[in-house]
């Protein structure tokens, strides 16, 4: 048995074995020590093979999912080997095999999976010239996608993508393994795969996919020139088929994604704007929280996937605006109360694809055909989106009758303990159960008619596990024993027989059980052979349910938040009347704290810069975000929180705010800030949203202004961005008086004795002055630090006045003077080759070269 166990451990080396053996899957050596710290399962020892005794440890069939989950939470792969041949059938340990690798990244069990988010395996291919190609799939979906991207841009698109497991080739070059390392440090650490070097190949890859979309050329997605991503491609496949242990018939559509299709959120914005995690890591209140009251997990997951992938491109948004304002005016509490029951479709129907589906999921997916049927229905007549999503949601013919048909109404968990095929659907099947259900009836007909037959009262029919079935006589009664009776066993008091009826019926009834068993499991994998050819279907009718979902999702914020339609324009521009931030206002009315002050913005050509100063607390942060989520809001085609809101085009949302150590890459504050905000610089463009929050603060007063007005005039002159600047630097609300399209606006604060009121209002002109030690004093600091610091800002502020020069911090940096020439040069400058003689002429060469030499004046 170790033989055969250490045979399939060295084709799984990196992976821990989970080792069937009857009750238990057991794990060996290294696996099990690993095992035994991650899962807090107890080590033991037994036999020996080569001379040592087997480390092992081990864990129950029936509650592995538990486990497993422990596992990949840690980012532990797990190859499960299941005993495959019959017992008994062949000398030595019975015939195992992994049936399947449950990984990180190719999750499809519903109790691992979290329902609102999916699990993502994405392989990067290191192509010659500083390209990367990137494949990425979600095996319960169903879906591929392929970029190219450059080397440097690779953090971006794994945030953007937030695979479950990244997978690269075993040789990349130093700097590759390096950005690798780097994004397992980083915000986005996901656990690292290796594969063979030869399974990146272009030629396979597009074999592959062809292969996949049954489809001749890839032209019709762009796709045919992305060599680099057909190379991912070919790795992703090849280990998704492996970790499935079967080919993944389920996998029909493929997106190619630009980076100039999507508004660029980079990762900082992501965490900034608390989309879909706060700052401290947690997943509410955010924003996608404060979005997502989807009825079903697919419909979560598709709202988070519209969040964080918004087109620049404005027409689905735009259809899907159309349709949020439809759902409003009736249909939507209707249909939610539809989807409402509605199970994970789009998972089960990849489980289907993939033969791991389980009945009690079939059942589910009956039902929800029902609904989806019912919601098709609904929708009925509709044109634009909704009319599209009614024609998906047509159930497939004859699926949801075959399921119900073939499958009890609550049928057992697993296939193999029975109970799953619905009576009446096969008449075998019936049959064999007939006979398990009358066993008990035949027996007493059976005593009733031997009794007669022999005279013996007292006779009985009896059933043990070593013996079977027997007649039992007591002593004094074997003389009236019919003569077709066969002795069985001889008790002290009694003997027991066997007739031929009855050996009969035993060998009906024992082996009737398990050919029932076996008989379910083969009209379950009938069924499952029926049902693979809804898959295609079932697909296009998981993903409308979903996205219905999302959008009647959508329709209810919009009302319960009151929420108004966006309207997207040509022109350049970001336009709010009366814009909210919906999680600062949701949270203030669930504390029952002060309404929200809602504020207008009015970004366009001509005034593309606002520097906003104002006192802490006094709302800068809340403001500048807030716009940026309306418009990412309206970008992905919500409605949002204002009373009015026109954009123009947006193909970026950039955000420098706060600072957070990042002692694990090894960077201060600073540098940080110095390293985002010039990322910034370079990325944004006249269509970019940019977000800056208080730069400069992170060092000396001095150096903190000149880099944060340098910053400022930059964004204004160069990129021309939209810019929200906010700054507690007073010297910079000078910066619009010499910068045209710049405005200074400030946060409104009123001072009532020594307090001070926050108003939260933008009013337009610079802020009269901080109110930095009011909000010390409000925070709880001691009356003595508070009086000291009076003290100590009056006297800072007589001696600055007092030595005041005026600077001009946005003059342009004075022209670097020419260099002095250097002694050469001049000695060149005054030769004149015309008038010189030969001999002259070398004495001068001579003379230069020594010049060159010694740097020596001649
Ligand atoms: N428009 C608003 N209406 C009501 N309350 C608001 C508004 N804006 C901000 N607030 C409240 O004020 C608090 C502080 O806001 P915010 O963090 O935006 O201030 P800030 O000016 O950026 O402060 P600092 O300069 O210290 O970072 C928020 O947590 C919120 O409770």
């Amino acid at each position: 048995m170790m033989a055969q166990y250490l045979a399939i451990k060295a084709q799984h080396p990196d992976t821990l074995v989970f080792y069937r053996m009857g009750d238990f899957y057991e794990l060996f050596y290294a696996d099990a020590e690993k095992a035994a710290r991650l899962l807090d399962i107890t080590l033991t020892k037994r036999g020996q093979s080569a001379g040592e005794p087997v480390v092992m440890a081990g864990v129950p069939f029936h509650s592995m999912e538990g486990y497993l989950a422990r596992l990949i939470r840690h980012g532990e792969s797990v190859a499960i080997c299941e005993q495959v041949g019959d017992v008994g059938a062949s000398k030595g340990p019975v015939e195992r095999k992994v049936v399947r690798v449950v990984t990180p990244g190719t999750l499809t069990d519903s109790e691992l999976l979290n329902d609102k988010s999916e699990a993502i395996l994405l392989a990067v291919h290191q192509g010659s010239r500083h390209r990367l190609g990137l494949a990425w799939l979600s095996v319960t979906q169903g879906a591929l996608q392929l970029a190219e991207c450059g080397a440097d841009e690779l953090e971006s698109w794994v945030a953007r993508i937030a695979p479950s497991e990244l997978l690269h080739a075993v040789d990349v070059t130093p700097s590759f393994a390096q950005r690798l390392q780097a994004l397992r440090r980083g915000g986005t650490a996901c656990p690292l795969t290796q594969r063979p070097e030869w399974q990146f190949d272009a030629g396979l890859g597009l074999r592959k996919l062809l292969e996949q979309l049954n489809a001749a050329t890839l032209e019709a997605w762009r796709a045919d020139a992305l060599e680099h991503a057909h190379a991912a491609a070919a790795a992703l496949l090849a280990y998704a088929e492996h970790t499935q242990g079967r080919a993944l018939s389920h996998v029909r559509s493929l997106a190619v994604q630009r980076d100039d299709e999507l508004i660029d959120l980079p990762t900082t914005t992501r965490r900034n704007l608390e989309l879909v995690q706060t700052l401290r890591g947690e997943d509410a209140p955010t924003l996608f929280s404060l979005l997502d009251t989807c009825m079903t997990g697919m419909g979560s997951r598709m709202l988070k996937d519209w969040l964080l992938a918004p087109r620049r491109e404005r027409s689905e948004a735009e259809l899907r605006l159309d349709a949020i304002a439809r759902l409003r005016e009736g249909p939507w509490q209707g249909l939610r109360g539809m989807l409402k029951g509605c199970s994970d479709v789009e998972r089960i129907t990849a489980r289907i694809a993939l033969r791991q589906v389980r009945p009690r999921e079939l059942v589910g997916l009956c039902q929800s055909l029902e609904h989806a049927g019912a919601l098709a229905a609904q929708l009925q007549g509709q044109d634009g989106l909704m009319g599209r999503l009614a024609g998906d949601l047509v159930p497939p013919v004859d699926c949801g009758s075959d399921l119900s048909a073939t499958l009890m109404a609550e049928p057992a968990v697993l296939v193999r303990d029975g109970g799953v095929i619905a009576p009446g659907h096969d008449a075998e099947l019936d049959e064999l159960r007939a006979i398990q259900d009358n066993c008990d009836g035949f027996l007493l007909d059976l005593e009733g008619r031997e009794r007669a037959r022999s005279g013996i009262a007292n006779l009985k029919v009896q059933f043990n596990k070593v013996h079977g079935f027997y007649i039992e006589v007591t002593q004094g009664q074997l003389d009236k024993v019919p003569a077709d009776y066969r002795r069985r066993q001889t008790l002290k008091n009694a003997e027991r027989f066997i007739t031929p009826e009855l050996k009969a019926f035993e060998d009906k009834a024992l082996s009737a059980q398990d050919r029932a068993l076996a008989r379910e499991k083969w009209l379950y994998e009938q069924l499952l052979d029926r049902l693979q050819a809804h898959v295609p279907q079932l697909t296009r009718l998981a993903r409308a349910m979903a996205a219905l979902d999302a959008l009647c999702a959508l329709a209810e914020r919009s009302l319960t938040l009151g929420w108004c339609r966006p309207q997207f324009m040509r022109e350049p521009g970001i336009e709010i009347e009366a814009g909210r931030h919906p999680v600062v206002e949701a949270r203030l009315a669930e504390t029952q704290g002060p309404p929200f002050i809602a504020n207008d913005t009015r970004l366009g050509p001509r005034q593309r810069m606002q520097v906003i100063t104002g006192p802490n607390m006094g709302g800068k942060s809340t403001y500048m975000r807030q716009v940026a989520i309306i418009c990412l809001l309206a970008s992905m085609g919500s409605w949002v929180p204002a009373r009015a809101c026109r954009l123009g085009p947006l193909d970026a949302i950039h955000t420098r705010i706060g600072a957070a150590d990042d002692l694990a890459n090894a960077q201060s504050t600073f540098m940080l800030e110095m390293t985002e905000a010039a990322q910034i610089l370079h990325a944004a463009t006249p269509n970019s949203l940019v977000l800056m929050d208080e730069i400069g603060r992170g060092t000396s007063t001095f150096d903190g202004l000149a880099l944060a007005s340098g910053i400022a005039a930059h964004l204004h002159d160069r990129t021309q961005s939209f810019t929200l600047f906010a700054t507690h630097y007073f010297e910079l609300t000078e910066f619009p008086a010499s910068h045209h399209a710049a405005v200074n606006v400030h946060v409104s604060a009123a001072e009532s004795g020594a307090d001070i009121v926050f108003l939260h209002e933008i009013q337009p002109g610079p802020a009269s002055r901080s109110y930095g030690i009011q909000v010390a004093r409000l925070a709880g600091m001691p009356a003595g630090v508070v009086n000291h610091a009076r003290h100590a800002l009056a006297a800072l502020e007589t001696q600055q006045t007092q030595a005041r020069e005026q600077i001009d911090l946005f003059a342009p940096p004075p022209q670097a003077q020419a260099p002095a020439p250097s002694a050469v040069e001049a000695a060149v400058a005054g030769l004149d080759p015309d008038a010189l003689s030969p001999r002259e002429a070398l004495d001068a060469l001579y003379a230069l070269k020594k010049l060159a030499h010694t740097g020596d004046t001649p």
